[in-house]
């Protein structure tokens, strides 16, 4: 089942378009990693899905319906962001109280030792947290909330290296446990690349590449050597880039079968690279068709 549909969704800010015909379709008790280039138009797509922002064109379905004020739908999800304001005298214990009315799966115990595993104070103030602790704040209430649908935006911003890893093990032990569909939009590929299922990359507004991650980890190779002997190996398949190492030439191409080219080396190609090589490509034939500024 999908949980979440959206068809053909536009976004214009102006002459902007932040979203530009994103139709994705999102698998229940999935992880999905949303992935793209700043201003790619993640937080406009997850903005839009959770009803804090409309879409220009297009439509957009979550658990078969329209968020926009809709109460069935809301509370079944929970978006977490980086930015996320809360009322100046609000303490951390305060905001996990208005987490428990809000969120029917809410699990104070987990809270509780989601707390203390990132230090976080539950007596101080929100305004007077670091910003580590105020982003773990944000995670704590993603995962105890145990929202069928919970979006985390950047939700590493503030954390440390230690505290990231805390999140990923919290967040994949309790998924093992409790299903649910997840979607995490980060610049940290090679950090998620073992804990997400799915892809979305995003840029300029459109969908680069949705699919399964596991497929995508085998999709591309680098392959190296006498510039006339590559050429001649990667005609037929898509290039999504090619760089000069002194006499040699090593391309990046996507879709090769796995098989022997005597002199030529073959390494495969990390999701990350992957990721970066495809938005390279992308930006690239933007640019080559004159629409490289939005
Ligand atoms: N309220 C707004 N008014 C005008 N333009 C906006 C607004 N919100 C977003 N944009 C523009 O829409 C585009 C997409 O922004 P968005 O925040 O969705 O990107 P993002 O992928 O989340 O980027 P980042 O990784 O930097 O957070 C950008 O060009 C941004 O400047």
């Amino acid at each position: 089942m999908n949980v979440v549909r959206t068809t053909g969704v536009t976004k214009r800010f102006g002459a902007v378009a932040a979203l530009d015909g994103v139709s994705v379709e999102l698998a229940e008790n999935t992880i999905h990693g949303l992935l793209g280039r700043n201003g790619a138009g993640k937080t406009t797509l997850m903005k839009i899905l959770t009803a804090q922002d409309f879409a220009t064109s297009g439509t957009v379905a979550v658990f078969g319906q329209h968020p926009y004020e809709n109460a069935d739908v809301l509370s079944r999800v929970c978006f977490v962001k980086e930015s996320q304001h809360y009322p100046e005298k609000f303490r951390v214990k305060h905001a996990l109280r208005a987490a428990r009315l809000l969120y029917p799966n809410w699990d104070d115990a987990y809270a509780a030792t989601l707390l203390a595993d990132f230090a976080v104070p539950p007596d101080q103030l929100l305004g007077k947290l670091s910003r580590g602790q105020l982003s773990a704040a944000g995670v704590i209430i993603g995962l105890a909330a145990r929202a069928p649908l919970t979006l985390f935006d950047e939700p590493y911003l503030g954390l440390d290296a230690v505290a990231r890893q805390l999140f990923y093990d919290r967040l994949l032990a309790d998924y093992a446990e409790h299903p649910r569909t997840i979607v995490l939009s980060t610049h940290l590929i090679d950090e998620v690349s073992a804990l997400i299922d799915h892809v979305v990359l995003l840029d300029h507004g459109k969908v680069l590449i949705d699919a399964d991650a596991e497929s995508l980890r085998g999709e591309a190779v680098a392959v190296t050597g006498p510039a006339d002997a590559v050429e001649r190996f990667a005609a037929g398949y898509r290039e999504l880039h090619r760089e000069r190492i002194g006499g040699s030439l090593r391309v990046t191409l996507s879709g090769v079968p796995r098989r022997p080219a005597p002199g030529l080396d073959f390494e495969p190609v990390s999701l990350q690279q992957l990721i970066i090589r495809t938005t390279q490509h992308h930006g690239a034939a933007l640019m080559a068709a004159g629409k490289e500024s939005r």
